[in-house]
């Protein structure tokens, strides 16, 4: 269950600054001098339309809803803990006027929800609590990982099938006429080559789907000279690089280089998110859409109990060899694919932070591989994981080492990496998931006549 706080040094709105906003939440992270907050951030939710019909506080809800179903799939290591802190509307409002000209202006037609009783109390995902040492974030949100196979798709949407969901997409956004590269595909396969055209594709063109952090701060990607900001951490003050291009490239290389290799260390959590999203999508939204034009089911949203006998259901469905066919269910298994079907949502639409700080054990300067490798060893003996607990609020994270190897020169680094966004979809949102597939095929097919083929 949620843990609930009453903290009263908190409730100033002049010790939190706007950090970020999503569609449905703003994230404010705290400024104030007490180091048990430094790396906190406190998460609202915003006044939307869409509500969810739940007998328990939505902010309750959701965040039972991480620890009952995102924590089981995806694992504790991956999903941060967080604190319910109790809000009041007078503070609610003075935070809301404190940031309203930070924020972008595509976002404010939704101000925060003054009506919320809690706000969510979590680590702040882009810096560590113990801020020795430059730290160095990035931010994906991968979306789609895999192209559907379901036998529902009508063979009219043929390109379901061979283009992913992700490429499809882009063809209906602003820029259209020049799409992105990225191919979440690419990210998902794992291999070196396409995982590489993948993070490249999202630093040329960062969208909301890449997002790089210093010291917690976001960088603008693409705005004028905004690699000089990595030259601290990555060290670089080579005098054989004096020309400026040369440099900031090769210190977007090593960015690059040090995110590959920390995607390759986590390539778990990149396999289970593509199959767990995979297999709760297995009938895709056409499917969903004919079963419930079909049955009819009686639906509403699940309880925190149901939903817990949901994942359960699905994981005993995927581990049985000879699960039900898919032609033959009854209420209840229609019910469970639906619920399914919004688990899956969640997954499609969550990021996940990578932060990074340099690490003041160095290796005691070697730099040839196997005085690397041994000293990895001992380290990895004693240390490889352990836990930072800020003792008064209790927030677990993991945090792991890596040696980043660019160009046969090792630099140590402590990282840590973090899903989020993890919230419940609500039921409503079928109808607009199946009106939004329709749109996309038809504008993909009508918009580009080369298709382009996407490969697992
Ligand atoms: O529908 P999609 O695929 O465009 O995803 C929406 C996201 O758009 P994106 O394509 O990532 O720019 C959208 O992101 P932006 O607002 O575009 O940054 C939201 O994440 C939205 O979820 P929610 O309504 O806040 O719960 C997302 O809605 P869901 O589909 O995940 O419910
Ligand atoms: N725990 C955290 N630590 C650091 N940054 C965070 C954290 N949680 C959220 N953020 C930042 O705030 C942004 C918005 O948060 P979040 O994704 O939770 O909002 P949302 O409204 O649910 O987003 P969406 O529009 O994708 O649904 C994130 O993209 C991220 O940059």
């Amino acid at each position: 269950m949620a843990r609930i706080e009453t903290i009263h040094e908190l409730y100033n709105a002049t010790l939190w600054d706007f950090k970020a906003e999503g569609n449905a939440n703003i994230i404010l992270s705290y400024n104030g001098e007490n180091d048990i907050f430094s790396a906190v951030v406190l998460r609202l939710r915003k006044d939307n339309e869409i509500k969810f019909d739940t007998a328990v506080d939505p902010q309750f809800f959701t965040t039972s809803y991480v620890n009952f179903v995102m924590m089981p799939l995806l694992g504790s290591k991956y999903v941060g803990e967080s604190i319910l802190l109790e809000v009041r509307p007078e503070f609610l409002k003075a935070l809301s006027r404190a940031i309203l000209p930070l924020r972008s202006k595509k976002r404010i037609q939704n101000d925060i929800d003054f009506k919320q009783r809690y706000g969510m109390l979590t680590p702040n995902h882009t810096r560590f609590s113990v801020n020795i040492n430059p730290t160095i974030s990035v931010e994906l949100k991968p979306k789609w990982a895999f192209l559907p196979s379901s036998s529902f798709i009508n063979c009219d949407n043929y390109v379901k099938l061979q283009s992913c969901r992700f490429c499809m997409h882009k063809y209906l956004n602003k820029d259209k006429r020049n799409p992105t590269r990225y191919c979440p595909l690419d990210l998902f396969s794992l291999e070196d080559k396409r995982v590489r055209k993948a993070i490249e594709s999202l630093i040329n063109d960062p969208g909301s789907n890449l997002k790089l952090f210093i010291q917690g701060t976001q960088i603008e990607i693409g705005k004028e000279n905004w690699q000089t900001r990595l030259y601290e951490f990555f060290e670089i003050d080579c005098p054989m690089l004096d020309d400026r291009k040369q440099k900031s490239d090769r210190v977007v290389d090593m960015l690059i280089s040090l995110l590959i290799q920390a995607i390759m260390k986590e390539q778990d959590l990149f396999i289970k998110l593509k199959r767990l999203q995979k297999t709760l999508d297995e009938l895709d939204i056409e499917g969903i859409d004919q079963i419930l034009l079909t049955h009819q089911p009686k639906l509403s949203e699940p309880s925190l109990e149901e939903w817990k006998l949901i994942v359960n259901e699905y994981k005993k469905r995927t581990s049985d060899e000879n699960a039900f066919e898919i032609t033959n269910m009854d209420d209840k298994q229609i019910r469970q694919r639906i619920y399914e079907y919004l688990i899956s949502a969640t997954l499609k639409d969550c990021s996940i932070i990578f932060a990074f700080q340099k690490s003041d054990y160095n290796g005691l300067g070697i730099n040839n591989k196997q005085g690397v490798a041994e000293l990895q060893s001992q380290f990895y003996n004693y240390s490889s994981i352990f836990p930072e607990r800020l003792q008064q609020i209790s927030l677990t994270e993991t945090q792991s080492a890596i040696y980043h190897n660019y160009n046969g020169s090792y630099k140590h680094y402590i990282y840590k990496v973090n899903v989020i966004d993890l919230d419940p979809k609500p039921l409503a949102k079928l109808h607009y998931y199946k009106e939004l597939d329709t749109e996309i095929v038809k504008n993909y097919l009508k918009c580009t006549t080369i298709k382009k083929k996407c490969s697992e």
